[in-house]
């Protein structure tokens, strides 16, 4: 997968040195590129943003460096190495929740473009322009405001890049943990056996498997209904059988 990232804190991305994704860009599974928008402005102090229209507080960001750098990183004409045009994904509290659904959506992508806007925001008319030639998505972590959108596209590759194939050393953990179906994961134990007097339900300790698949479904099932109804009302009618409604 290849990602380019553009923003005027580039510096932001070291931590995409860092652990499995690090090593992800080591052996090429995922082909990193972060970009400073400052490289398309035109004027001495490379200026990303003015005053918005309307009044108002804080700034906007011009459209034109955006404009140029979207043209330079997402030409229309077909890359030699065949790259169709990328999706562009722009963190913003405006946007659609993002959602484990969409982490594995982006993770099928070729080319991710993600633009991270800063003050009040990017001018409108950069992601009106850019939909009429790309896939533009506004994403949003949740009902809260951040600086900017560097630390949602840090936890949007990290959630997408771990979906990657090899990338998680045991891609089994995709099948038992949060989200992964509808649910939210059990609670987890290793040793030692007793902890400050608290022992390790006696289940998982007994090597009886068919037991220890059922107490987590129902733990999984009586967390989730506890923390997040939400997320039992939307399960698909057929995913809970007669043994989970005794639960
Ligand atoms: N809630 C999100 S993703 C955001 C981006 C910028 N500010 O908030």
């Amino acid at each position: 997968m290849r990602v380019d990232v553009v923003s005027i804190f580039p510096e932001y991305f070291a931590p995409l040195d860092l652990s499995l994704i690090g090593k992800a860009r080591a052996n090429g599974t995922l082909r990193l590129a972060v970009h400073d928008l400052r490289t398309w402005t035109r004027d001495v102090h490379r200026t990303v943003d003015d005053t918005p229209y309307g009044g108002g507080p804080g700034m906007v960001m011009r459209p034109e460096p955006w404009g140029e750098a979207l043209d330079a990183l997402a030409p229309d004409e077909l890359s030699p190495d065949g790259h169709t045009l990328p999706r562009l994904l722009v963190p913003s509290p405006a946007g659609v929740p993002f959602t484990q659904a969409m982490a594995h959506e982006l993770a099928a992508e070729s080319h991710l473009l993600f633009a991270c806007g800063r003050y009040e925001g990017i001018d409108q008319r950069v992601l009106d322009h850019a939909a009429t030639r790309m896939r533009v998505t506004e994403v949003s972590l949740g009902d809260y405001v951040l600086f900017g959108g560097e630390v949602a596209v840090l936890v949007i590759l990290e959630a997408v890049t771990r979906l990657l194939p090899g990338v998680l050393g045991n891609a089994g953990s995709l099948d038992e943990e949060s989200h992964a179906h509808g649910l939210l994961e059990a609670p987890m134990y290793t040793k030692p056996a007793t902890w400050r007097g608290l022992e390790v339900p006696e289940v998982l300790r007994s090597g009886d498997h068919g037991r220890i698949a059922r107490w987590r479904r129902d733990e999984a099932l009586t967390r989730t209904a506890d923390r997040r109804p939400d997320m039992i009302a939307a399960l698909p009618p057929d995913s809970l059988d007669k043994r989970d409604v005794a639960t």
